[in-house]
């Protein structure tokens, strides 16, 4: 599903974002990306959702070379990928309603197939109370879980999540992951970053840990 092969990503001078990084990653697999800040996490992520072009190497994403998709095909590409950004990304003067919905409006569903979809994620991910708020007026943690609905919703083939849990207490750290595992178990690819070492521990899966650029362990807990 996802191929990394001697993948290296330079922004200015010889200093490497990413450097010599290889490795593979299956349909259904569940996998945390490790690494102290600016590691290199992000810009992997960015990689395989096409934000970013290697420098040299190639990745893969379900077989199409990322580096040879056009601009103008890069919205076919993320109709499959759903990310959960560091920043959340949402629109702050929509509800959290309509925030999700726009993410579901490229499928054309009528309102009452739309509604059968949003209101059980809103349920899953305790925001349902909040549907009719405008996103700027929630917390942090309430925003995460917006982000992460919005994600999910189009139910991608592959989720990446940028720290999802960052600002989540840690009973709801827990039951995200917990939710990420499940829908990794159903057949998408989720690939989490982040430096809870306690959230690994307690959800034990494949860890590839990054060191100033490099791959420097890839193990199973
Ligand atoms: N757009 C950019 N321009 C220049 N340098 C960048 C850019 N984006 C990232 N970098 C540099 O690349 C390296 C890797 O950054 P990256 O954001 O991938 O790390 P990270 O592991 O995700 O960190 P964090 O946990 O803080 O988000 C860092 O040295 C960072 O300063």
């Amino acid at each position: 599903m996802i191929d990394f092969h001697n993948v290296s990503v330079s922004f200015v001078g010889d200093k490497k974002a990413l450097n010599n990084v290889s490795f593979k990653i299956d349909r259904g697999e569940f996998v945390y990306i490790t690494g102290k800040s600016g590691a290199g996490k992000s810009t992997l992520l960015r990689l395989i959702y096409a934000d970013l072009y290697p420098t040299s190497g190639i990745v893969l994403v379900g077989k199409k070379n990322v580096s040879y998709i056009t601009k103008s095909s890069i919205p076919y590409l993320r109709r499959n990928i759903g990310v959960i950004f560091q920043d959340f990304k949402l629109l702050e003067n929509y509800t959290v309603y309509e925030n999700i919905k726009i993410a579901l409006e490229i499928f054309y569903l009528d309102k009452t197939h739309m509604e059968n979809k949003i209101i059980p994620l809103l349920h899953k991910l305790d925001i349902f109370k909040r549907r009719n708020t405008i996103v700027k007026k929630l917390s942090g943690g309430e925003k995460q879980r917006v982000a992460i609905a919005r994600a999910l919703i189009n139910e991608p083939l592959i989720i990446l999540a940028d720290e999802p849990t960052g600002n989540l207490d840690p009973e709801r750290a827990e039951t995200t992951i917990n939710l990420l595992q499940n829908i990794a178990k159903n057949g998408s690819t989720v690939l989490v970053a982040t430096h809870d070492e306690h959230l690994i521990n307690k959800f034990p899966a494949r860890v590839l840990k990054l060191e100033n650029g490099k791959l420097v362990s890839d193990t199973v807990k």
